[in-house]
């Protein structure tokens, strides 16, 4: 299963290796529980790690691959960040993308070689979903060939950055390219904010922290002002774009190249959301192995908690979908590979599908996961809020995707564009030219759901449900959207009017996408006992979102109430099927303990003794009486009592 969830049996044993290979180097390990560190001992912390990682990286992964770089990563450093989170995430990426040949030999073996640390810059304190106001300015000065990059006022501070507070000397900055007057919108600059030796602020560059955050704290989240600050022509980032020396700009192929970075982001983090999911429930689950409490027979002794039908129905589903992002992250990034490769050569054709599939799978996912996460939580009950459970930084990590990289809700609706467009071919008979993840929106359906009628259909009556009500809600938001503008609406006033029927569509098409993903996979599948448990996992995942979205199906009668009562006897089924396989479908991501980091999840199981040793340990437990008693609140008693 392992193999399943990381591509290959070689991935998943190197992932074994390499952790045992930690297992064995206590300098990698953290030196105590980080939710005891205050936000600075956790920075210093993480750099001392980082450190050593970067000096021993060699002997433990193959640096040059990412898979692995990303395993070391959570094991040693941890879901909470580090001082170079953006260098790899963002900074590396956005050069590799956006620079030209020469300016990749130029800074990108000195990132690599860790001379330089860089993060990306785009983010205002003003204005971060519409790129098209972020006031930060490069204004050429055709006389020294140089861009003057300027913070006109508070609103255009930088803010946000990970990284640039404190760690980043370089950052790639985000900036409205201006030449002889004329504003050619936002383009990236690699720029140098730190001097390289004294780690000291450049002349012209004002920089710092912006403060604590709901979770995320080792990274040192940054706001950055330039004043005239001056940087070379070369340093705009030429690989799509370049300016001459005379000031000649020639624009890219694609008028959206520059986002490239973002894109990457998108999707990438679909299989960290995933594995994010996978940890809370892992913990979640062990637990719930472990937690006896109350009889459901009361002739017998207490159950464990995971015997309850409401608690499998909390977790269960939150696996399914754990699984199911996880497959369908794998094939994002396979497909992004291939865009990104297409692109560097000029052909930046499948840039738009790109766009909206990834658009709408970070909203979903991320939103589906913070959902999963917190149930994950309330299903420990009271262990599940002590930080002892770790399940709660894991959530703040996670739901910080909602809004990173395009807030949810702006990039639903990014993915309605698309949506929109399509469905307006399908209604001027031109469905020949959907591209293949919208095809299916130009095809008839039939007029009700065969679901529960054609035994062993396999899920082909599933996936044929989701095309229909992805189909009809998108086509119904359009018309909604067509229709407003026949009567005169303006485009923009239209589309707000329909923005919360579009996102539905959004929402609908995604959820499509992961559930035909997973079929994919297990359709792929030779082992017989692999395939036997992750189709019984794949039955709970179209039953149990089907259930979810029901609403859409049953309003024009595809379902009918009795297909509803099977597809709700279904996923009561599947959660008795699966009870036996929980606690092996989340150990088969195999994370360490030192990974997970969590006392309430550990492999051993003994989370009574692990808990009490936990509690033993807080600082507050190192003295009987805290100097907050003498000062206080001893005086205010012995005050009352005279
Ligand atoms: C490697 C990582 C691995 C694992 C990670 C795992 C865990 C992560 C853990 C921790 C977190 C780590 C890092 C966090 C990093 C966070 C970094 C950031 O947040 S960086 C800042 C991100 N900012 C945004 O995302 C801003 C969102 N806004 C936008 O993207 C845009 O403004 C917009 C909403 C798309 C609109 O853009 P614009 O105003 O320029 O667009 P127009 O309205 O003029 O045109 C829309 C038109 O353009 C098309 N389009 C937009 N974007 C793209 C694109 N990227 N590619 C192709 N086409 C694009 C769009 O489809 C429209 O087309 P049309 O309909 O007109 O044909
Ligand atoms: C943990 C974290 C790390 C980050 N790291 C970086 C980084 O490294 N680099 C960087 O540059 N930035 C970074 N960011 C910033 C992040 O990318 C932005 O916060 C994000 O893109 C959202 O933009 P915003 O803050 O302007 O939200 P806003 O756009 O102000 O959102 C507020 C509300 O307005 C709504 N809204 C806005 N526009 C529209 C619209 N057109 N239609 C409908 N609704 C709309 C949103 O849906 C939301 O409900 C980070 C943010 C976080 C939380």
């Amino acid at each position: 299963m392992a193999a399943q969830i990381w591509g290959s049996e070689k991935r998943a044993r190197r992932r074994r290796e390499i952790s045992a290979k930690i297992a064995q180097m206590p300098e990698l390990h953290d030196s105590k529980p980080l939710p005891f560190m205050t936000r600075e001992e956790k920075i210093m912390e993480s750099a001392r790690k980082l450190t050593i990682l970067t000096e021993k990286m060699g002997q433990i992964i193959d640096p040059t691959d990412p898979a692995e770089l990303y395993h070391l990563n959570n094991e040693v450093l941890g879901l909470e960040g580090n001082p170079m989170a953006l260098h790899g995430v963002m900074f590396i990426p956005a050069l590799s993308a956006q620079a030209s040949d020469e300016q990749q030999a130029k800074w990108l073996p000195r990132a690599l070689r860790r001379e330089i640390i860089g993060t990306y810059a785009q983010t205002e304190l003003g204005h971060g979903t519409n790129l098209q106001n972020l006031e930060t300015t490069a204004t050429y000065d055709l006389a020294t060939q140089e861009f003057v990059l300027h913070t006109p006022q508070i609103t255009a501070l930088k803010w946000w950055p990970g990284n640039l507070g404190k760690s980043s000397n370089y950052a790639v900055v985000v900036a409205h390219m201006i030449i002889k007057a004329k504003n050619y919108g936002p383009h990236p600059f690699m720029v140098q904010l730190r001097d390289e030796k004294t780690h000291e602020p450049l002349p012209g560059i004002t920089i710092g922290d912006i403060g604590p955050k709901m979770a995320y704290n080792i990274v040192d989240n940054g706001f950055l002002g330039f004043n005239k600050y001056r940087i070379p022509r070369t340093n705009l980032l030429m690989r799509h774009t370049k300016v001459e020396a005379d000031g000649t700009y020639i624009k890219p192929p694609h008028a959206k190249i520059n986002y490239s970075a973002m894109v990457h982001v998108r999707a990438y983090m679909l299989t960290g959301q995933a594995i994010m999911l996978a940890s809370a429930l892992n913990i979640a689950t062990r637990y719930s192995s472990v937690r006896r409490q109350g009889q459901i027979d009361k002739s017998q002794p207490e159950v464990k908690v995971l015997e309850y039908q409401t608690q499998q129905h909390r977790l269960f589903p939150s696996i399914a979908r754990a699984y199911a992002f996880q497959f369908a992250g794998a094939e994002t990034v396979k497909l992004y590979e291939h865009v990104l490769k297409e692109m560097k050569s000029g052909n930046v054709s499948l840039m738009a599908d790109l766009h909206a599939l990834t658009s709408g799978l970070k909203s979903v996912v991320t939103y589906q996961t913070g959902e999963g996460i917190e149930q994950a939580r309330m299903a420990c009950g009271g262990h599940g809020y002590s930080m002892a459970s770790y399940i709660s930084e894991i959530y703040g990590v996670a739901i910080g995707g909602c809004t990173y990289e395009g807030e949810n809700m702006v990039m639903l609706l990014q993915l309605a564009r698309y949506l929109v467009k399509s469905a307006a071919l399908v209604k001027s008979g031109q469905s020949s030219k959907l591209g293949p993840l919208v095809a299916y929106l130009g095809v008839k359906s039939e007029p009700t759901s065969l679901i529960d009628r054609i035994p062993n259909s396999g899920f082909t009556e599933y996936v044929k449900t989701f095309q229909h009500v992805s189909k009809r809600q998108t086509l119904k938001a359009a018309d909604m959207f067509f229709g407003l503008m026949e009567k005169g609406e303006k485009r923009e006033i239209a589309w707000n009017k329909c923005s919360v029927e579009l996102n539905r569509a959004s929402r609908l098409h995604t959820r499509l996408f992961i559930v035909e993903a997973f079929v994919r996979r297990v359709n792929e599948i030779a082992d017989i006992r692999i395939k036997e448990a992750l189709t019984d996992l794949l039955h709970l995942h179209v039953n149990y979102e089907l259930l979810d979205i029901a609403s859409y199906a049953l309003e024009d009668g595809f379902l009918s109430a009795s297909q509803l009562d099977y597809i709700r006897d279904q996923v009561y089924l599947y959660l008795g099927k699966i009870r036996p396989n929980a606690v092996s479908l989340l150990d088969s991501w195999e994370f360490s303990d030192i990974e997970l980091r969590s006392v309430l999840g550990r492999r051993d199981g003994n989370v009574y003794e692990n808990l009490f040793k936990w509690a033993k340990s807080s600082p507050l437990n190192k003295t009987d009486v805290l100097s907050s008693v003498t000062q206080y609140l001893k005086p205010m008693m012995e005050k009352a009592r005279l």
